[in-house]
């Protein structure tokens, strides 16, 4: 059960009382000691063009290759040419940085419930002893629209509601499209995973806020984890640097991509649907000393009354089944991701 209200890390700030211990990070024995603000490679993220995924030409074909190795080995690519212009991305990250600035009686109107993950707040804490995240969200579910709690979705900064409901059809669009292409790109009849999804499949956006943190080597913004969605559309911060990815037993810095891009990783159910082709990466945000950071993620979950698992055209002989069918991953496997585990070990056969 979940413990009674936490501040959030903008109230532990605002409150000027030093750093609360449970928010640094007991080394893990994996990191080797080393800072988690220590100087890292950066990876080179392949940038796909979605209006060309889907042509029949030869160009199309090559993109859908180059999709194809992005996924299977980082599990991340910048998409462009997906149809939402710079302007509308601006005024996201625009509202989003509005709305991080409000005091926080305006922001706590739309606070999270106590075990609810939706809504305004910190992390969820379990236990006594979790370590926290330095970071505070608002956690909205989009679609479909006969889902959403508008009670949850802020009503100042002016143009925050129908902006975000804006963004989630454009991006109901986008997710089709990709899905599609990721069909293709393994061979598949094009609807297969959108049709595994079922029509009862949800979209929760999620605006992140990391404010400035006094100690970026041993305080955490997002603990690594990998997405639990088929996939997720990011806007990391279009100027402050946060995001990494484990390969191989490494970190590697995301680039700031530029201002028109979405970033697209590959979630767990994406990998169980794929039979473990493509990857879903594990990923955390490590925090800033002087700049606040903001980021904005998108989750395509599919319907939790849909059993969830690799594709039959993905089974063989050659390339048995990895994973067992899953249902309403999500909410199933929650506590994993509390407790810095990664959920889709449980549903390996
Ligand atoms: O802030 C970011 O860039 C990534 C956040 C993230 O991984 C998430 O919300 O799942
Ligand atoms: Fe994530």
């Amino acid at each position: 059960m979940e413990k009674p209200k936490f501040k959030t890390v903008q109230e532990v700030v605002a409150a000027g009382e030093g750093l609360p211990d449970r928010y640094l990070q007991a080394p893990t024995g994996d990191d080797n000691g080393i800072p988690l603000n220590a100087s890292i490679p950066e990876m080179d993220i392949p940038a796909i063009d979605l209006s060309l995924l889907l042509s029949a030409s030869e160009d199309g074909r090559e993109e859908l290759n180059k999709l194809h190795l992005a996924l299977s080995t980082w599990g991340v690519v910048q998409v462009m040419n997906h149809g939402i212009t710079k302007a509308f991305l601006d005024k996201i990250y625009k509202l989003t940085k509005e709305f991080c600035a409000l005091p926080s009686e305006e922001k706590q109107k739309y606070a999270r419930d106590i075990g609810s993950i939706q809504g305004y707040g910190n992390d969820m804490i379990l236990w006594d002893d979790q370590v926290l995240d330095w970071i505070d969200r608002l956690y909205i579910t989009t679609y479909p629209e006969d889902q959403r709690q508008l009670k949850f979705w802020p009503q100042v900064p002016t143009g925050f509601r129908e902006t975000l409901h804006e963004y989630t059809m454009k991006q109901h669009l986008v997710i089709k499209q990709v899905f599609k292409a990721m069909a293709r790109s393994l061979e598949l009849e094009e609807n297969c995973f959108l049709d595994m999804c079922g029509a009862n499949a949800t979209m929760d956006t999620r605006f992140n806020m990391y404010p400035p943190c006094p100690r970026p080597d041993k305080v955490i913004g997002v603990k690594p984890h990998a997405d639990k969605s088929a996939f997720t559309l990011l806007l990391p911060d279009k100027n402050v640097e946060g995001l990494q990815f484990l390969k191989d037993g490494k970190w590697y810095k995301a680039p700031i991509v530029s201002a028109d891009t979405i970033l697209i990783n590959v979630g767990d159910q994406m990998e169980i649907m794929s039979n473990g082709i493509y990857k879903s990466p594990v990923h955390r945000v490590v925090t800033n000393r002087e700049k606040e950071r903001i980021s904005v993620a998108t989750f395509f979950i599919p319907g939790a009354d849909k059993e969830i698992q690799p594709v039959n055209g993905l089974v063989s002989e050659a390339r048995p089944r990895l994973y067992k069918p899953v249902k309403n991953y999500v909410k199933l496997l929650n506590n994993y991701y509390l407790q810095g585990l990664r959920p889709i070990a449980a549903s390996l056969i």
